[in-house]
């Protein structure tokens, strides 16, 4: 292995994470209940009251079942001939088989109602996971923390609360089981309950052990699964197939795999053994425990405190607690593991709405006259070094700027921060004198058009790829969608799909299509033009297209300047020589301003990129 693999190998990002230091404990695990039994609540009451009742029923079953054993056994140890013993028993018998065959109905009936709870659940958590994410600021995308939380609560989160709903009816019918046997127990004989209890502590204390260990395991692999999905992606998409085998990168790629997956594998094992060991721990004791409490009872029976036939039926009571003390334990140890992964899912709940976009604000105004910039500055969240700095830029109703600079000088994230997606980090963005902070921002974003720099591939038809940029707009016979798609050049794209406007556009499901990136740049086009708003932002809109659609789409963008305000960021200067005034930009900062004839008359920057674009040697 080289240098610079090694050193790869040394950054965190190839390492396990370091834990929280936070320790979750049951009283946060209740915390962390209740806002589930909330969603159970909302999402499926009916069937919840439903399975709630049942269980009551079926351990007010299984407790009436024990204690009419008591007396169908003191018929059976009575003295007298074995016939006679057993007529006498008969009726108490039917009873108890009476009482089994309803105890067993109950649990059908929990098993029905469960099939309705449990789909409806799962759509309501997803759909509150979805809108919280939908709801929270772009900046916050850029945030290495955010971004964890949000895809645990998605990966693991979700997958889990699933689990958990099962798990807790799981866990409501083994409580009813337990206490049913217990109060059982508590007839017969008051001492055999504070036994049975004692011999529960031993394999709680297992569940709490085994779920913690597990779910520090979980956390310390979060950025390594992350880098694993990452990679799979990468071998098994379609996306970038050809790109690697061009470069010939599968052993790399494989390669990486294979230095990521020996540290989870190692850490998966360490994890697993660790859990195991705390179950067989727990299994043992409460093993130990279950004998300790049969040999009180043989004590009991000896000194004669309990009478045979109550002794049997103990016997039977504490296999029915056992039982259901196993399946409690079951349970809840899948249920505190899961727990902990719901806690996720609720942290990202609590997280996204507090970084929530505000739901309302000031007026926007409906085409502003000015737009102005003052010392505006913008650091992406964890980056010391500010993408913007200092920027004063004016925009007036109906001019085309132009915003050019070398790669990474921050054109791209100041159109962002003009189109309202990022809020400066310092300085201040107005609209005809209002703070942009103020307004509000469902409005403010309802006047803009952004077509960014990689537009999105909506993976649906063409129709739907373009109406989306707005998708509510009335369009009676698609009158505006057919004239931004002739404005864009998109028409004979259109024309030559196989099922016209209602092409699906994605290979990822059967009978996709497939496009160019200039004929998914054209739509991007139309999509921004069917949009339509006050200030129109394009961000290298024809950077994949050809001559001809090149020239169609600023013909174009020359015939609505002056209804509209046009920001335009381009690398192509010969494109922007009539702009109402160009912007150059250089490491986050403007460097250089005008029109066209005074910035090369600057002999500056853009002067000398002129002259390298067009071939006339600059002279500075
Ligand atoms: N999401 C992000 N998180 C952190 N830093 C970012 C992010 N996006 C861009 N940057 C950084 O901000 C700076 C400006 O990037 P920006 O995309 O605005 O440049 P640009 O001028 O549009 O570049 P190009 O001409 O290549 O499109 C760069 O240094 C880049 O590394």
């Amino acid at each position: 292995m080289d240098e610079k693999a090694d050193e790869e190998l040394v950054t965190p990002y190839w390492h396990l994470d370091q834990p929280d230091g936070s320790r979750r404990t049951p009283r946060q695990l209740l915390a962390v209940t209740v806002p589930v039994l909330r969603l159970i609540w909302r999402s499926g009451r009916r069937s919840a009251i439903a399975i709630l009742v049942l269980q009551l029923a079926s351990g007010a079953a299984t407790a009436a079942g024990l204690l009419t054993s008591v007396a169908v056994l003191d018929d059976l140890l009575a003295s007298g001939a074995a016939p006679d013993r057993l007529v006498a028993a008969a009726p108490g018998l039917a009873l108890v088989a009476g009482i089994l065959a309803l105890r067993a109905a109950a649990e059908a009936a929990v098993e029905l109602a469960r099939a309705r709870l449990e789909p409806a659940l799962r759509r309501a958590a997803e759909e509150r996971l979805f809108a919280a994410a939908l709801d929270v600021q772009l900046a916050d995308f850029d945030d290495a923390d955010f971004y964890d939380g949000l895809h645990r609560a998605r990966d693991r989160g979700l997958f889990h609360l699933d689990r958990a709903v099962g798990n807790t009816i799981d866990l409501l019918g083994a409580v009813c089981g337990v206490t049913a046997a217990v109060a059982g127990l508590a007839v017969l004989h008051p001492l055999l309950v504070p036994l049975l209890v004692a011999g529960m502590i031993p394999e709680a204390w297992a569940v709490l052990t085994v779920a913690r260990r597990g779910y520090a395991g979980m956390r310390s692999m979060v950025t390594l699964n992350r880098r694993v999905q990452m990679l799979a992606e990468l071998s098994t998409e379609r996306e970038p197939a050809a790109e690697l085998r061009a470069c010939q990168a599968e052993p790399y790629v494989l390669a990486e795999y294979r230095q990521v997956a020996d540290v989870l594998k190692e850490r998966e094992t360490q994890v697993g053994v660790s859990m195991a060991r705390g179950r067989t721990a727990g299994r043992a004791l409460a093993g130990l425990a279950l004998a300790g409490v049969l040999a009180v009872l043989g004590l009991m029976l000896h000194a004669g405190w309990i009478a045979p036939a109550a002794a049997g039926t103990a016997v039977i009571a504490v296999r029915v607690a056992a039982a259901a003390l196993r399946q409690l334990t079951q349970a809840a140890n899948q249920l505190f593991e899961q727990s902990l992964y719901v806690a996720d899912y609720q942290d990202f709940l609590t997280d996204a709405d507090a970084r929530k976009r505000p739901a309302s604000g000031v007026p926007v105004p409906r085409s502003p006259e000015c737009v102005t910039l003052r010392g505006v500055g913008f650091a992406y969240p964890g980056r010391r070094t500010p993408a913007l700095r200092d920027i004063d830029l004016t925009i007036r109703a109906g001019q085309t700027i132009a915003l050019v600079g070398e790669n990474g000088s921050g054109k791209t994230t100041l159109a962002r921060l003009l189109a309202g997606l990022y809020r400066p980090t310092s300085g201040t963005m107005r609209w005809d004198g209002i703070d942009t902070a103020l307004l509000d921002p469902r409005a403010l974003a309802d006047r803009v058009v952004l077509v960014p720099q990689h537009p999105v591939r909506w993976p649906h038809d063409a129709r739907t790829n373009v109406r989306i940029g707005r998708h509510d707009r009335p369009d009676p016979e698609d009158h505006a969608l057919r004239e931004a798609a002739s404005l864009a050049a998109a028409e004979d794209v259109v024309a030559g799909m196989p099922a016209g406007w209602h092409t699906l556009l994605s290979k990822h499901f059967k009978g996709g299509h497939e496009l160019s990136a200039g004929q998914w740049q054209r739509l991007a086009v139309a999509r921004g033009l069917f949009r339509d708003g006050a200030l129109l932002i394009w961000d290298e809109p024809t950077a994949p297209l050809d001559a001809k659609a090149e020239y169609a789409v600023y013909e174009t963008l020359r015939a609505i300047a002056g209804e509209r305000t046009i920001l335009l960021i381009t690398h192509r200067l010969t494109s922007v020589r009539h702009a109402d005034r160009i912007y150059l930009l250089h490491q986050g900062r403007v460097a250089e301003e005008g029109v066209h004839e005074e910035l090369l008359a600057l002999r500056g920057r853009y002067a000398e990129l002129y002259a390298l674009q067009t071939g006339k040697p600059a002279r500075r």
